[in-house]
């Protein structure tokens, strides 16, 4: 069994969609970053990648490589989990946080959990999606950005 914890940050701007979960969501600003910036998939990802002792999502897809210039997180997550299965693993369960002001996001959230767990071939059960406000305090509060934090559990896991 392994365990892993992931933390990412993007930047709400105009004039971007605004991509969680593989899902897109109706918002007047979207997420900067050089991919398409699905923060709740990066921190899934750096969970994962953390389980298995193999860095984080910056080491694996440089924000300096044109390939992953507005790239769909839920292929980079795709690409993780075969790492994680080539390293004998499977997801037991993942527990993930979405930290925004706004927009609220607890309408989205079944289509979120549908999406990863279809991208990751995993249970529903496996997949649990919490949003919280931070009560108007800080850069999340002021809806400057978004923040979300993951934890991992992984099970040892061998072809049959
Ligand atoms: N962006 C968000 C933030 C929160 N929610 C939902 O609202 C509930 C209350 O949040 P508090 O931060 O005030 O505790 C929370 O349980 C979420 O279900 C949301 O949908 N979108
Ligand atoms: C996802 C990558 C892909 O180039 O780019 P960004 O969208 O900027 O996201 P970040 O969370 O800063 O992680 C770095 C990169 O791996």
């Amino acid at each position: 069994m392994r365990i892993g914890q992931g933390f990412d940050v993007h930047q709400l701007v105009p004039e971007r969609e605004l991509i969680l979960g593989g899902v897109k969501i109706p918002y007047e600003l979207g997420l900067l970053g050089h991919s398409d910036a699905d923060v709740l998939i990066h921190a899934i990802m750096d969970a994962l990648l953390g389980a298995i002792g193999a860095g984080d999502i910056g080491v694996h897809f440089p924000d300096t490589d044109p390939r992953y210039l507005g790239a769909d997180s839920t292929q980079l997550l795709g690409s993780v989990l075969e790492r994680v299965r080539e390293s004998g693993y499977a997801i037991g369960n993942i527990d993930a946080t979405i930290i925004a002001q706004r927009p609220k996001f607890a309408a989205h959230i079944p289509k979120m959990r549908e999406r990863l767990a279809q991208v990751m071939a995993c249970d529903l059960s496996a997949v649990n999606i919490k949003a919280t406000t931070t009560e108007k305090l800080g850069f999340t509060g002021r809806g400057e950005g978004i923040a979300a934090l993951a934890v991992v559990l992984l099970e040892e896991w061998r072809p049959l």
